[in-house]
C-alpha cells in the first residue's frame, strides 16, 4: 500500500488530527502517515544514470530521504477514492480537486479568450506565470485541449515524481498522435507507454546515459566543435559579427548527433549546406509552432475543417520525418556495410541493431526520434547561453580562467575527465536553463491518487509542473531574473539542505527520474564542450539593437535573431 501525501498535506493533517478531526471520525486517531522520501517503492534511476555523478550540483540530484514517521496504521478511510491511500487523517483533510482554485471564465468558452487575448499561444509561460501569481502554487485551468492542474512549489514536484511509478507517463500533443494514428506509423521513445517503453528505454539508457559510452564520442564532438570554430572565423563578417547564432547552433547540434548517431557527418558545417538540412531546421520550428497552436483550437476540428494551421502542421511532420530518415536510411546502409566488412563500427546506430531485439523499422523509429529530438533543445540552449554569457565578461572570464587550468592547450581535444573538473561551465549551463528552460513544463500522469497542499488531484489527471516560474521565483532564488551561476556552486556551502532541495526540483531541465531526458548526459557533454572550446578562443560580445524573447513555441527559442561579435584571444593569452 502507498502512502501518497505531500508535506503540506501532512502538517495540515498533523494539526487536524488532533481534537476536531478525531471527533468527526473515529477512524482516524493516531493514523499513519507517511512523507513518501524514502519509501521502499520510490525509485530512482541511479546516480550514474540520470547523469548525477558528472553534474556540478550533484549534491542536489541525490537528495537525502526526507524522515519517514511511522505511526499505527488503522486502514483506509472509505470515504477516500479506493485508489487514493492516504491516511485516515487526511481523507478528512484533503478537499476535493474540483475546489482547487481555478480562474473564473465564461460559460462554454472558460478562459480561452483571455489566454488568446494574453498571447498564450506564443508566450504560454507568461500566461501562466501571471495564474500563478494570482491563484497560487496550485490551480487548475483547462485551457483548450489542455486540462491540467498546474504546480509551482518545487515540494510539490518532488512529490509527484517520487510516485511516478515505474511507468512514468508524460503529456503527448494530442495533435501527435492524431498524426501517428494517421500515417499508421509508430514512432520513438517519447510517444511509448508502459512495459514496452521501459524495455525500449533500458536499451537506450546503455546506449546514452551510462558513463562509460559518452566518452566514445568525446572525438568526434571536439571535431565538430573545430569545425564549427573555423566556419565562424571564414564567415564573420569585417566587423566580426556572427548573424543568427540560434541557426548555427541548430546546424552544429544536427552534426553532432549525426556523428554520434551514425558516426558520419552531415555536412551542415560545409558552406554549401544541404538544402534538405535547412528544410528539417523549417519544418521541426514549424511542429512546434503549429502544435502550441493546436492545443488551443481542437486538433480533431481543425483537421476536420481543414484549417490551414492543421495543413501546415501534418506537412512539417511529414517533411521532417521523410527528412529524417532519408538520413537515417543512408547512414543505416553505411553502418551495415561497415558491420558485414568487419570494420570497427562505435556509434549508437550500429549499437542499436547490434542488440537484434529491434526489427530494421523500429531502429529507424528510435534514431529518428533521437535525431529530432536532439536537434532544437541543445542549439536553443546553447543559443541562450551565449546570448547571456556575451552579456557579462566577469562570467567569460572565469570561463576562461578554469578551462586554461584544466586544458593544456587551445587545439587539446577535451576529454570528458577533464569536464568533471569544470565546475563553473557547468553552473554557466545550469544557470542558462534555470533562466531558459528549453522545456518550459514538466508533465506527468499518476496512476493514484495524490494529495498536494490539501487538494486531491484524482489518478489520470494532467499535471502541469511550471520550470520556468519555479525557476524564476523569488520564494527560491535569490535575484532569481539575475544570470548568476556563482550560485550553484555557492548553494553547497551555503544553503540549507531544505533550500538547496527545493533549488534542485525548481530547475530540472531534463526531467527526473527513469523517464528523465535519455539524452541528458550526451547533451551536457556537448554544450559544455563547446562552451569551454569557444571561451578558451573568443571574447564573445552582444551585437545586437535590444534584448533578446522569447518565442514560446513548445521549447522556450529566442523570438528574435541572435547577433554575435567573435573577437579571437591573443595567442599568448590561450
Ligand atoms: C539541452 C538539451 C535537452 C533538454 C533540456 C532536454 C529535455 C528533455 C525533457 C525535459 C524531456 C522530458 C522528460 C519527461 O517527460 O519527464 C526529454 C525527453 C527526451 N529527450 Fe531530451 N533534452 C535535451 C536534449 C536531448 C538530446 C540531445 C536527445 C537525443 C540524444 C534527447 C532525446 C530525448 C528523448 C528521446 C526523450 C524522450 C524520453 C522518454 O520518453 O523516455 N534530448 N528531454
Amino acid at each position: 500500500m502507498v502512502n501518497i501525501v505531500s508535506r503540506q498535506a501532512l502538517s495540515a493533517a498533523a494539526t487536524a488530527t488532533n481534537g476536531f478531526v478525531a471527533r468527526l471520525c473515529p477512524h482516524l486517531a493516531g493514523a499513519m502517515v507517511s512523507t513518501g522520501h524514502g519509501d521502499p517503492d520510490s525509485r530512482r534511476l541511479p546516480a550514474s544514470f540520470s547523469g548525477a555523478a558528472s553534474s556540478p550540483d550533484s549534491s542536489f540530484t541525490t537528495p537525502a530521504p526526507d524522515v519517514v514517521r511511522n505511526i499505527p496504521r488503522h486502514g483506509v478511510c472509505p470515504m477516500s477514492n479506493p485508489k487514493t491511500i492516504v491516511s485516515p487523517a487526511l481523507a478528512t483533510a484533503v478537499r476535493p480537486y474540483e475546489e482547487i482554485p481555478q480562474p473564473r471564465g465564461w460559460p462554454i468558452v472558460g478562459t480561452w479568450i483571455e489566454a488568446i487575448c494574453n498571447g498564450v499561444v506564443t508566450r504560454i509561460h507568461e500566461y501562466i506565470d501571471m495564474r500563478y501569481r494570482q491563484l497560487g502554487p496550485i490551480y487548475r485551468e483547462k485551457l483548450g485541449k489542455i486540462d491540467a492542474v498546474f504546480l509551482f512549489d518545487p515540494k510539490d514536484v518532488e512529490s509527484v515524481l517520487q510516485k511516478e511509478g515505474k511507468h512514468p507517463r508524460h503529456m503527448i500533443p494530442e495533435a501527435w498522435i492524431i498524426h501517428r494514428e494517421m500515417t499508421k506509423k509508430p514512432r520513438g521513445l517519447f510517444f511509448m507507454d508502459g512495459e514496452h517503453w521501459l524495455s525500449r528505454r533500458r536499451v537506450m539508457n546503455q546506449l546514452l546515459l551510462h558513463p562509460k559510452t559518452v566518452p566514445q564520442f568525446t572525438e568526434r564532438i571536439n571535431e565538430t566543435i573545430d569545425d564549427l570554430i573555423d566556419r565562424w572565423i571564414r564567415i564573420k563578417g569585417p566587423d566580426s559579427v556572427v548573424d543568427k547564432v540560434e541557426v548555427e547552433m541548430f546546424n552544429w547540434s544536427i552534426e553532432c548527433i549525426g556523428t554520434v548517431l551514425f558516426d558520419q557527418r552531415m555536412g551542415c558545417l560545409s558552406d554549401q549546406r544541404p538544402a534538405d538540412i535547412q528544410e528539417f531546421v523549417h519544418s521541426i520550428q514549424e511542429i512546434f509552432r503549429t502544435t502550441m497552436v493546436l492545443t488551443m483550437i481542437p486538433p480533431k476540428m481543425a483537421k476536420f475543417l481543414g484549417l490551414p494551421v492543421w495543413k501546415k502542421f501534418l506537412s512539417s511532420m511529414d517533411t521532417s520525418m521523410q527528412i529524417a530518415r532519408k538520413y537515417i536510411y543512408t547512414s543505416l546502409d553505411r553502418v551495415i556495410d561497415r558491420m558485414e566488412k568487419g570494420e570497427t563500427v562505435n556509434d549508437v546506430c550500429s549499437s542499436i541493431l547490434a542488440h537484434k531485439q529491434f526489427d530494421m523499422d523500429e531502429v529507424v523509429r528510435l534514431t529518428t526520434d533521437l535525431f529530432a529530438g536532439a536537434a532544437d533543445t541543445v542549439s536553443n540552449a546553447m543559443a541562450w547561453a551565449l546570448y547571456l554569457i556575451s552579456q557579462d565578461s566577469q562570467v567569460q572570464e572565469n570561463i576562461f580562467n578554469e578551462v586554461s587550468a584544466i586544458v593544456p592547450g587551445p587545439d587539446v581535444v577535451i576529454t570528458t575527465d577533464m569536464l568533471k573538473q569544470m565546475h563553473y561551465v557547468k553552473a554557466v549551463m545550469k544557470e542558462t536553463l534555470r533562466l531558459y528552460p528549453v522545456v518550459p513544463f514538466h508533465t506527468r500522469y499518476l496512476e493514484d491518487d495524490i494529495a498536494i497542499k490539501g487538494y486531491n488531484i484524482p489518478a489520470n489527471t494532467l499535471i502541469m509542473m511550471g520550470a520556468y516560474s519555479m525557476g524564476r521565483d523569488e520564494k527560491t532564488f535569490e535575484e532569481p531574473n539575475k544570470f548568476i551561476p556563482e550560485r550553484w556552486l555557492r548553494a553547497r556551502e551555503t544553503m540549507h539542505p531544505d533550500e538547496r532541495r527545493d533549488a534542485h526540483y525548481a530547475a530540472i531541465p531534463f526531467a527526473f527520474g527513469p523517464r528523465c531526458c535519455v539524452g541528458r548526459r550526451l547533451a551536457e557533454t556537448e554544450m559544455h564542450m563547446l562552451l569551454a572550446k569557444l571561451i578558451r578562443r573568443f571574447k564573445i560580445e552582444y551585437a545586437g539593437d535590444g534584448p533578446v524573447d522569447i518565442d514560446l513555441r513548445m521549447i522556450t527559442a529566442p523570438k528574435q535573431s541572435i547577433k554575435l561579435k567573435f573577437t579571437e584571444r591573443l595567442v599568448s593569452a590561450m
